[in-house]
């Protein structure tokens, strides 16, 4: 696991948006494993700036609230399109997510499973982080060993993801999403974290034990998994010499460098 801190939330969505813009320029016909949330929408704004040919790129989404149709306001298919798909003239056919309006759920997190399998797996997974440490809404308690399915969200991402509709009865109680191993799967894996709300989760990620209490502390069992975040939320990353660290107006560090 490498762990890059950058000064600001800033550079830091823009590092990760390089990131992935270089992993399509050098294979066009890439297959990106994309996330959502507030964190994500300044890396796809600098992405899009960056203009990377994406027509031959192949995405699949972390995740979806379960009852959302497509183009429900709040549905992550329409947080994609606004964002990213539509900006940069993603053709439809090459970005999936879960179906929210599915009539079988659990049926339909099995097909998501097997699409991700037939196009060959995920060659770079850009991932967020919530406040209790989920990734995708693997929750705490996920197994580690867990693959697409429904899950139950807790009470505590449901506020925080509140913000985003109109009241917190509005927010969906279940979503679709890809297991911690089917996030393991994925050749390499960047999650970013940004602010001091992630401080917390970012420390147990990173130096906690590997534990469904934390589920991104399963990221420590990845041969291949950067974390990138600001300062905000590394302080409370005890082994800070291991770490890289870009300083304000420092050299830039080459996130693919280092060890692993
Ligand atoms: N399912 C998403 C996660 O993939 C994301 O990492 C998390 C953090 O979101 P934010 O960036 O808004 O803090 O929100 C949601 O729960």
């Amino acid at each position: 696991m490498k762990v890059l801190i950058l000064p600001d939330a800033q550079k830091a969505a823009d590092r990760t948006a390089e990131v992935i813009a270089a992993t399509v320029t050098a294979r066009p016909d890439a297959t990106l494993g994309l996330a959502t949330g507030g964190t994500m929408e300044g890396v796809y704004e600098h992405l899009v700036t960056l203009g990377p040919d994406m027509s031959r790129s192949t995405t699949f989404n972390l995740d979806e609230y379960v009852g959302l149709s497509p183009d429900h306001p709040q549905s992550y298919r329409r947080f994609m399109q606004t964002h990213l798909f539509d900006p940069l003239g993603m053709p439809r056919k090459r970005t999936h997510l879960p179906r929210g309006d599915a009539p079988d759920p659990e049926a339909e997190a099995r097909r998501y499973e097997r699409a991700i399998a037939d196009a060959g797996g995920i060659d770079l997974q850009l991932l967020g982080i919530g406040r209790n440490g989920h990734i995708g809404f693997n929750e705490p308690s996920s197994s580690l060993g867990s693959r697409c399915r429904i899950k139950t969200l807790t009470r505590a991402t449901r506020d925080a993801n509140s913000r985003f509709f109109a009241s917190l009865d509005e927010v969906p109680r279940h979503a679709i999403t890809m297991g911690i191993a089917t996030i393991l799967d994925a050749r390499r894996v960047v999650l970013l974290a940004t602010g001091s709300a992630k401080a917390r989760a970012v420390a147990d990620m990173v130096e906690g034990p590997i534990s469904a209490r934390c589920p991104a502390s399963a990221l420590q069992l990845h041969p291949a998994a950067d974390i990138i975040c600001d300062e905000a939320a590394a302080a409370e990353l005890r082994l800070r010499e291991y770490y890289e660290t870009v300083h304000p107006g420092g050299a830039e560090a080459d996130v693919t460098g280092g060890c692993a």
